[in-house]
């Protein structure tokens, strides 16, 4: 908890942006029961008991299909979810069994339950986030065989933030965003249910708040959704406003058409990340350029046998149709690591991510490139178009010229992603060799900080605010600058609004990340100009952490455009 003069503020991560202002509510009680309270069951009653157990499961999922059907979405989703835990045939086993044994029926279906939630924290992941759920429905069957309330939210008279350890999917779903104006719990994680409903219905959340238990019902707190803080009895009159502010940047990330540029008109195309013609026909829906980034790859992970020129030529033809004219840049085969591909046939590697992947495989598949490469000449042909080829995993200028020549042959724009250091520090000499570069800002941080990028534990070091990282960004901006030539980034990074104008302030032309990231993207660089993104870029550059580094950047791009 961190406290200043006056103030208490909780960190948290960060689930659905937005701020929200209002008295605290907690959920009511949850049903109790004594399990040494009661006698064991003789075993002419156990049949009886069983039954119970089994009406009672049976009421539940009635219940929650019923709420399912009322609602939409994640909502509906989650709440289905729920209702097949009461009826999983293994968690009504262990209750039977543990009746059978002598336990009355409450007692079971808290017995049950402890061995499956035992059994999810083991696993961990997704499936200890499930431990929630199923709690859920043990007290809503608990409620219904000791007759008391369903246990649930509860229905404040004026707007509120709702707290809570976590929150059970049936809770979540049915929230009115009138009434609970924010969410934030004390347990969870960005893939809880919570969080999933959360996001769908637009309500501002935090998740994984330590201290949260302290904040008592009715008190007034401020949530901000983007920064992950939840500030304890803030100044009135500074909360509502930040609301307000809050609300505005809402309106103009709705309202957002691009195309992107600054608010002294610097043009930065923001692009769609796509891996097919499905998904780039639904890019299309959002205000996108083009597309920056086309992972080939993922159309072909379940693929024992190479996909043949043919098939590969119809696969870019849609995503290009898609884009009619608009730009297009596809990128050859991202084979290993964390996306082997079947047809590419690699002896087992110690250590994939530093080993044979990405353009590295040409080395000892180079039919597979020579065909990838035809097979997106033929579709250039087809379609009258030009689009813009890159090769994933260059270390530096000599994987550059290789590869421009092959794809120059052929009359397409050649580039090359950078992401692994050297070629970062080797980036004039890169650029020397190319026509454009794109930075992959995901596997960028994962190599200059030596930390896996899948890895939750090392989430901390795989921020691209960290100054090594952006440091790296800097010179290749620099370099792009120099070389006049366009510098994309493609990675997450691209998604974050206030990087992004940080990212434009080093010297990127381009933004490329998932679709539903755009509108947030292009309003927020059209509140900025030039200058001042490069003074959040200086100042983001001269912090000693990632968190200093986004703090600096905000301070210089929330200060409004600057002078004439
Ligand atoms: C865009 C990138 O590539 P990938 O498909 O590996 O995320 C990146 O590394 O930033």
């Amino acid at each position: 908890m961190a406290q200043t003069a006056s103030l208490e503020i909780l960190d948290g991560t960060p689930v659905v942006a937005g701020t929200a202002y209002g008295p605290v509510v907690w959920p009511g009680e949850r049903p109790t029961y004594d399990v040494g309270g009661h006698p064991e069951v003789p075993e002419s009653d156990r049949g009886a008991h069983q039954q119970r157990f089994a009406d009672a499961a049976a009421t539940v999922a009635t219940r929650l299909r019923d709420r399912a059907s009322a609602s939409s979405g994640a909502a509906a989703e989650v709440l289905v979810a729920t209702a097949a835990l009461a009826e999983d045939r293994g968690w009504i086993g262990a209750a039977n069994a543990a009746i059978g044994a002598g336990a009355p029926a409450e007692a079971a279906a808290i017995a049950a339950t402890e061995k499956f939630t035992a059994m999810f924290t083991k696993l961990g992941g997704l499936m200890a986030e499930r431990v929630t759920d199923l709690e859920d429905v043990r007290d809503r069957v608990l409620a219904v065989l000791t007759d008391t309330p369903e246990p649930g939210v509860p229905q404040p008279d004026r707007p509120s933030v709702l707290l809570a350890d976590d929150l059970a999917p049936a809770d979540t779903a049915g929230l009115d965003p009138a009434v609970i104006v924010a969410l934030v719990t004390r347990l969870g994680g960005p893939t809880s249910h919570t969080a999933i409903i959360a996001r769908q219905l637009g309500i501002p959340c935090i998740v994984a708040v330590s201290g949260l238990r302290a904040v008592s019902s009715g008190v007034p707190v401020l949530v901000d959704g983007s920064a992950g803080t939840l500030t304890v009895a803030p100044d009135e009159t500074d909360a509502r406003e930040l609301v307000e502010r809050s609300a505005r940047r809402a309106a103009e990330v709705a309202g957002w058409r691009g195309p992107g540029r600054t608010a002294d008109g610097r043009s930065v195309a923001v692009l769609a990340n796509v891996a097919d013609g499905v998904s780039a026909r639904a890019a299309v829906g959002h205000p996108v350029e083009g597309v920056g980034l086309f992972r080939t790859e993922l159309a072909f992970l379940d693929r024992a046998q190479a996909p043949s020129v043919e098939e590969q030529t119809s696969l870019y033809r849609e995503v290009i149709d898609a884009f009619g004219d608009r730009k297009v840049v596809i990128r050859t085969l991202d084979a290993g690591s964390d996306k082997p591909l079947g047809f590419v046939a690699q002896p087992a590697e110690a250590n994939p991510a530093l080993g044979v992947r990405g353009n590295r495989i040409v080395v000892s598949h180079p039919d597979i490139r020579t065909a990838q490469l035809d097979a997106i000449a033929a579709a250039a042909r087809e379609s009258g178009t030009s689009p813009w080829v890159m090769a994933p995993m260059i270390a530096g200028p000599a994987d550059a010229a290789e590869f421009a020549a092959e794809v120059r042959a052929r009359g397409l724009v050649a580039g090359v992603m950078i992401e692994i250091p050297s070629a970062a520090i080797l980036a004039d000499a890169v650029l020397a060799e190319v026509d454009f570069v794109s930075i992959g800002t995901n596997d960028l941080t994962q190599y200059t900080m030596a930390a896996d990028r899948m890895s939750a534990e090392l989430a901390a070091l795989t921020d691209p605010w960290q100054p090594a990282v952006l440091r790296l960004i800097e010179m290749i901006g620099s370099a792009g600058i120099r070389a006049e030539k366009p510098v994309g980034v493609c990675g997450e990074a691209a998604a974050d609004p206030l990087l992004a104008c940080v990212l434009v302030g080093m010297g990127v032309t381009s933004l490329s990340s998932a679709p539903a990231a755009s509108a947030a993207v292009g309003a927020r660089l059209a509140q900025v100009d030039l200058d001042q993104c490069r003074a959040a870029a200086d100042a983001a550059l001269a912090s000693s952490d990632p968190v200093a580094a986004r703090t600096a950047a905000a301070a210089v791009l929330d200060s409004g455009p600057s002078a004439p």
